[in-house]
């Protein structure tokens, strides 16, 4: 099983980050949080720091981790692990994802997430 993480960015005013795939990548044009896969030797936060800071050139803080969710593709079988984070510093500059949005909790379930993604979806939005 591959270990994803991923990051719930949340800004002041609530919003969340969500960041499109781009044509050329795996799930092409599917929407997901930023992250990546757990490299050797890694540990899951430092793992997400360093995807979202290749990915979107900015530097988060966890504030907390959300319980995780495995999904099984047709190729491969994924443990996707959510972590609620801060933006803290540097600007968005989109490396490899088409494109990005903030959203309010109202308009998240409206996106074509990736499946793997939409039990996490629901999961944040849960009171
Ligand atoms: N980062 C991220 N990956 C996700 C999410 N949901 C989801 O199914 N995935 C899948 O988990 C894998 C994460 O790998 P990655 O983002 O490091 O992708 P990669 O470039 O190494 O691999 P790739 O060649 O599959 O694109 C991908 O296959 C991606 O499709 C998500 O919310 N965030």
């Amino acid at each position: 099983m591959i270990k994803v993480t991923c990051a719930l960015i949340v800004d002041e005013q609530d919003r969340v980050l969500a960041a499109q795939r781009s044509k050329k990548m795996s799930l092409p044009l599917k929407w997901e949080f930023p992250g990546g896969k757990i490299e050797p030797n890694e540990t899951a936060e430092n793992c997400l720091v360093r995807e979202i800071k290749e990915e979107l050139n900015i530097e988060v803080q966890i504030s907390k981790e959300l319980p995780s969710n495995i999904h099984t593709y047709p190729k491969m079988t994924i443990e996707l692990i959510p972590f609620i984070c801060k933006h803290i510093n540097g600007d968005i500059i989109l490396r490899e994802h088409a494109n990005f949005q903030w959203l309010c909790k109202n308009e998240l379930l409206a996106l074509d997430w990736a499946d793997a993604d939409v039990p996490i979806v629901y999961r944040y939005l849960k009171p």
